[in-house]
């Protein structure tokens, strides 16, 4: 089948959409027959790029950009988080959409791949600049969003807060409450229990996986995480609550590092007060980006793309990464990784948690019926496992890394939609 680069994207190369293709070139020789329709993975269904002018608290008007991408829909509507960060680009937006495919169709959730952002600093705006800004997104994304449609929720930069105003400015511009219509909201207007925890807990089912294959214990073994927001401040928690040792955790402030472990709560009240964990008076400040190269044996990276790379996968000292961020490793870094033996277990299946949580607050919205927080649990540590144990065994079998073995998995599902609904040859 014919392919001509898409011209709406941008010179870039080795960004995160590239990053993307060139995983899908990897698992093309797997796909058989279905190989034929490859192309539809390496084409966004659709994008829409939308100009957000807001009024600021000084009266003047900024303009952001904002994007919602659906990179398909065959499994289901569009399904995704929504990013707030300065550095957000098109090309970015559209390879965390492509993840999104993958990853609904590697656990099992009736979704396609949809994701969002805005080139925006949060940081640098005040609580009622975030509010309007958030408000005028949704009425722009409005005619892509929807709880039949395409059904945004947190990522970088966003929360339960956002989520909230999203959905009430969705409501209030079709006329009804529609819990449905994002997830990740705060739990007295349809949000779910577990889902704030949903994707650390995750990352930590994927590491206790590892773990028993492995042959390695979690008790005791030391953990580094990079990133100290919802993921991996969860994910530092649920370590430690499991007698992991967290020694080093870094954020946008600075890293900080206790061979002796640190207590995530206690860490977090540092943050609560000062805003980051730069200055954590338990633990050692090392370089930022130290925290991806001391021993360990869990590394966690739970912040931004590409932060594994050809320049230091040389110097990672782990015995098994967890990507509880989406795209941390570059392709090239993935090689290095597995010539040293270090097991990769990949974001498209490690980060899962906080997707299938959102599954299943939809489900409760639509149903009006809420399910108890040891039910939400059990039944993602359930899924989490089965879509591991599917992997794990594509990956002893086809001798492929766990990422390459988990899109096995996911694009065969999504081809096969692909074929079933026709245009077969
Ligand atoms: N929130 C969710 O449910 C899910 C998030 N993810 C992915 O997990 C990653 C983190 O997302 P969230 O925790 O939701 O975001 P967040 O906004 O809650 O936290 C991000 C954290 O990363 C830190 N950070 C930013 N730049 C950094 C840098 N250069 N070095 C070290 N730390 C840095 C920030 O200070 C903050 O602690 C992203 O890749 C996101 O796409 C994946 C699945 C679900
Ligand atoms: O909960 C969701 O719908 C999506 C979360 C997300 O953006 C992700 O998994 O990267």
């Amino acid at each position: 089948m014919r392919s001509e680069p898409l011209s709406y994207l941008s010179s870039e190369n080795n960004g995160p959409w590239e990053i993307y293709l060139e995983q899908v070139e990897r698992v093309t020789p797997y796909l058989g027959k279905l190989a034929y329709w490859v192309e539809d993975l390496k084409r966004p269904k659709r994008i829409l790029v939308v100009d957000i002018p807001i009024r600021m608290d000084d009266g003047s008007v900024a303009h952001f950009e904002g994007y919602r991408v659906h990179h398909n829909t065959f499994r289901g509507p569009a399904k995704g988080g929504v990013r707030y960060h300065p550095d957000v680009t098109l090309s970015e937006v559209m390879a965390l959409a492509a993840w999104m495919t993958i990853k609904n169709a590697a656990v099992g959730v009736p979704y396609g791949g949809g994701k969002g952002g805005i080139r925006v600093d949060p940081r640098k705006l005040s609580t009622g600049e975030i509010e309007r800004l958030t408000r005028r997104y949704t009425s722009e994304i409005g005619v892509l969003i929807g709880p039949h449609k395409d059904i945004p929720a947190p990522d970088v930069g966003t929360g339960e807060r956002e989520m909230g105003w999203m959905m009430d400015t969705y409501s209030m511009n079709i006329g009804h409450t529609t819990p449905g219509v994002v997830t990740g909201k705060p739990i007295q207007v349809g949000g779910s229990l577990g889902r704030r925890d949903a994707t650390g807990r995750g990352v930590f089912v994927a590491a206790a996986v590892a773990a028993q294959k492995l042959g390695m214990d979690l008790e005791g073994a030391r953990v580094a995480i990079q990133g100290f927001g919802n993921v991996g401040n969860a994910a530092a928690r649920i370590f430690h609550d499991h007698k992991a040792r967290v020694v080093a955790v870094s954020d946008v402030t600075g890293a900080v590092y206790n061979e002796a472990g640190i207590d995530p709560y206690d860490l977090t009240q540092h943050v609560q007060a000062t805003g980051g964990v730069r200055g954590y008076p338990k633990a050692e400040p090392i370089p930022a980006m130290d925290v991806l190269t001391v021993p360990c044996e869990f590394l966690v990276p739970a912040a931004l793309e590409k932060q594994i790379t050809e320049a230091n996968a040389w110097k990672v000292q782990c015995k098994v990464v967890v990507e509880g961020a989406n795209g941390p490793t570059t392709p090239a870094a993935d090689d290095i990784l597995a010539e040293r033996g270090i097991l990769v277990v990949p974001d498209v299946v490690a980060n899962a948690g906080g997707v299938t949580v959102s599954y299943f607050e939809w489900v409760q919205d639509f149903n009006s019926y809420f399910w108890t927080e040891a039910e939400i649990n059990q039944r993602l540590e359930q899924i989490m496992r089965n879509a591991l144990e599917a992997v794990w065994q594509v990956h002893e079998e086809r001798k492929v890394s766990l990422r390459t073995a988990t899109y096995i998995v996911a694009a065969t599902r999504v081809l096969e939609a692909r074929a079933l609904l026709g245009l077969y040859p």
